[in-house]
């Protein structure tokens, strides 16, 4: 579903963001991709979405060639980035619809495709209210449908649960791992160990650009130790330096 070989991201002013990235997702897996602040991360998600471009090595994301096909990648993936997609005005509902209509849905097939997507988000009875009216963990439920609208096999999902309750939080892990019982493979950031831990199949571990470490949770966690333990061994550093675990 995703393989990178040799994946670089040089920044014209000569940081070296990304550094040889060699990945791989099959499909039906969660897969974390984790790292310390300023590991390489957001500009990987990027480069992986088509919003940047790389400076070297190559991709398939979805069935596609990054370089040569970003067009069908796109049509391929969904991207929920961390600052969302919702209108603070208009009816939450409706937005969804367009969206559908901007995929090429007709019309009723839109309306089908969002009241789909809101019932298995557990939103129906929302699709009147502006973005603005939303708690947290039901405007990142709506992002989440908007990045599934038009139903694609790879969703690549950017801290999804930030700033969210832990109740929020667990009904969210809920949802994606719904998805993945449907087919969606799922390619996620975040800053918890703790989410990781309970909803990735896998975790790919970057630092400076490149990867340190890969496994299951529980490969990582041998020798007794916490994933948060593990992943300061690994790096030599905590996942959220700038804030209190
Ligand atoms: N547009 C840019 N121009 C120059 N350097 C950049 C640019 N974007 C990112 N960088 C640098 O590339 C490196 C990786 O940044 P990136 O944002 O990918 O890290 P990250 O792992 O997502 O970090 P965080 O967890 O803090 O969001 C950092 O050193 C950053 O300063």
């Amino acid at each position: 579903m995703l393989t990178t070989k040799g994946l670089s991201k040089t920044f014209k002013s000569g940081a070296e963001a990304v550094r040889g990235l060699d990945l791989h997702v099959d499909p039906g897996e969660i897969v974390g991709f984790l790292g310390p602040n300023g590991a390489g991360k957001t500009t990987t998600m990027r480069m992986l979405t088509t919003l940047l471009t790389p400076t070297a090595g190559s991709a398939a994301v979805a069935g596609h060639d990054l370089l040569t096909d970003p067009r069908a990648v796109r049509r391929r993936i969904g991207y929920v980035s961390q600052h969302g997609a919702l209108s603070p005005f208009n009816p939450v509902g409706e937005e969804l619809e367009l969206q559908a209509m901007l995929y090429g849905l007709p019309r009723a097939e839109a309306r089908a495709r969002s009241a789909g997507l809101l019932a298995a988000l557990e939103l129906t009875g929302m699709e009147a209210l502006p973005g603005d009216a939303l708690s947290g963990g039901q405007r990142r439920r709506f992002d989440i449908a908007f990045g599934l609208v038009h139903e694609p096999a790879l969703l690549f999902l950017d801290e999804p649960t930030t700033g969210l309750d832990p109740q929020s939080r667990a009904g969210l892990w809920g949802h994606v791992r719904a998805l993945r019982e449907g087919g969606t493979t799922i390619f996620l950031t975040t800053h918890y160990l703790d989410e990781a831990d309970a909803l990735c199949d896998r975790i790919v571990i970057i630092d400076h650009g490149r990867v340190v470490a890969e496994g299951s949770p529980a490969e990582l966690k041998s020798g007794g130790r916490t994933l948060d333990e593990a992943f300061l061994d690994i790096t030599g550093r905590s996942l959220r330096e700038d804030t209190p675990a």
